[in-house]
């Protein structure tokens, strides 16, 4: 990687072009360089991910500081600024002057001479006055407040409102700003949490145990997940433990057959594939090959040879599946307010008309998914999102529309998730509040 922060500006470029997802966009120039000095790739991944992760906040400083608000510049200077600005005010190991530098001589390599007195204006006077910048008063508009503080849109603060008191609403948001630490799921029929946590930590890497599920850990202090064994050899995948419950709900026993209808990457097939230890047989399906290739490139790592990848849209009834399940899980695509901490681009991509798309969507996932399970079995409907919409108001229309109940889940739970809506039958999951993702989980059986 010749210069982290030129392959930072063009991430942030296509991002905001919408040309591109953050995560896809890191990861792929992660994967070019993947042999380049381990400072230099996390320089760019924190540059990247923090400055996305902060725009709110940054656009609002730079707004203070400069005539042509931020959203009328050029996309390159905007994200110069926005990645300059980020060095300045979060990155306390890179010296101003550095920031600034770079971003003028970036700013020159890119053919904009004449605007990088422009950026040097900016960023020089940020730097000087960065401890004297006035934001937004809590008492005065907690709303805006809120937005500029945590950097999230304002219209998603008052849309949690709606649901949730101004505390809880604070909690949620200010987690998506917390360090993360990448949970890995440690496959039992791979010799288990212990045996893979040694692994990883003779690669010193730093591993501590999940909160909620047995065979969950947390790791840090690593560069390269396809650097570490454990990882290479199939024993463990990345999983919050949000979903390694919502797999360990669907409760799949030993020969069943299960249908994950929306399963790339394969996260929930690949913890119950493991879970009925070989037997039985995990079809797991998405729209498009480039998902399914996600899903068998999974399959080959972990040598599974009860599980099979499949295209297949599940919004189309397939006659040959009707009633075939034991299990079904419809982990649905959905608005994602659950992981916006996780995943950057869902705070300037969703809307509330989008959310309204997706609860259409589905619905008619759904009409397909309740016909796939046998009388009796199990159906698992899940997001990871925080939208009454999407999450009670779709449980209770299949409870409304279909032959089915709720199951009571609350012996289920791990012992220190107590959650009073268990007994109906599903649970939101709220980051800042749980251990873990947003998240929401409901079972349903079928009478
Ligand atoms: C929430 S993600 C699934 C995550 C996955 N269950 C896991 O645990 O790794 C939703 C998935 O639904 C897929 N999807 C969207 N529309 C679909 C459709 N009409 N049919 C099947 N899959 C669809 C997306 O491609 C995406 O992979």
């Amino acid at each position: 990687m010749e210069n982290p922060r030129e392959c930072a500006l063009d991430v942030l470029i296509k991002v905001d072009k919408k040309e591109e997802l953050s995560h896809i966009a890191i990861s792929n120039v992660l994967e070019k360089y993947q042999f380049s000095e381990k400072r230099d790739r996390a320089f760019f991944t924190r540059l990247v991910e923090g400055t996305l992760e902060r725009q709110i906040t940054i656009d609002y400083v730079a707004d203070q500081f400069s005539k042509t608000k931020i959203r009328k510049c050029k996309p390159l200077i905007r994200a110069l600024l926005r990645m300059g600005i980020y060095q300045i005010l979060y990155m306390d190991q890179v010296p101003d002057s550095a920031a600034c530098n770079e971003a003028v001589k970036l700013a020159k390599k890119r053919g904009f001479s004449r605007l990088s007195g422009f950026v040097n204006g900016v960023l020089r006077n940020i730097s000087r006055k960065k401890e004297t910048i006035s934001y937004p008063k809590k008492d005065k508009n907690l709303v805006t407040y809120l937005s500029v503080t945590y950097s999230i849109p304002e219209w998603i603060i008052k849309f949690f409102m709606k649901t949730y008191d101004d505390e809880t609403v604070e909690k949620i948001i200010e987690s998506y700003l917390e360090d993360k630490k990448t949970t890995l799921c440690c496959l039992m029929s791979k010799g288990g949490k212990d045996v893979i946590r040694k692994e990883l930590e003779e690669e010193n890497v730093t591993v501590e145990d999940g909160e909620l599920i047995e065979n969950a850990v947390k790791i840090s202090d690593y560069d390269f997940l396809y650097r570490l064994r454990a990882f290479r050899e199939g024993k463990c995948y990345v999983q919050d433990e949000s979903s390694m419950l919502c797999a360990k709900l669907a409760g799949a026993k030993e020969g069943q057959f299960v249908m994950d209808l929306c399963s790339a990457p394969g996260g929930k097939s690949l913890y119950t594939a493991d879970q009925i230890k070989g037997s039985g047989q995990v079809l797991s399906r998405d729209l498009t090959e480039y998902k399914t290739d996600l899903i068998e490139d999974n399959i080959e790592r972990m040598g599974f040879t009860n599980m099979e990848a499949e295209v297949f849209d599940a919004t189309i009834l397939d006659e040959e599946h009707i009633e075939a399940a034991d299990v079904v899980i419809a982990d649905v695509p959905c608005s994602g307010l659950g992981i916006m901490g996780k995943k950057n681009d869902i705070k300037y991509h969703i809307s509330e008309d989008g959310m309204k798309d997706l609860v259409k969507l589905q619905r008619e996932i759904l009409t397909n998914a309740v016909q796939y399970v046998k009388h009796g079995g199990t159906l698992i409907y899940s997001t990871c999102t925080i939208n009454p919409e999407e999450n009670e108001k779709n449980m209770q229309w299949i409870i409304n529309n279909f032959d089915y109940e709720a199951v009571d889940i609350t012996e289920e739970l791990p012992k220190n998730l107590k959650i009073e809506t268990a007994k109906d039958g599903y649970i939101q999951l709220l980051p800042g509040v749980h251990p873990c993702d947003g998240f929401f989980i409901a079972k349903l059986r079928r009478k």
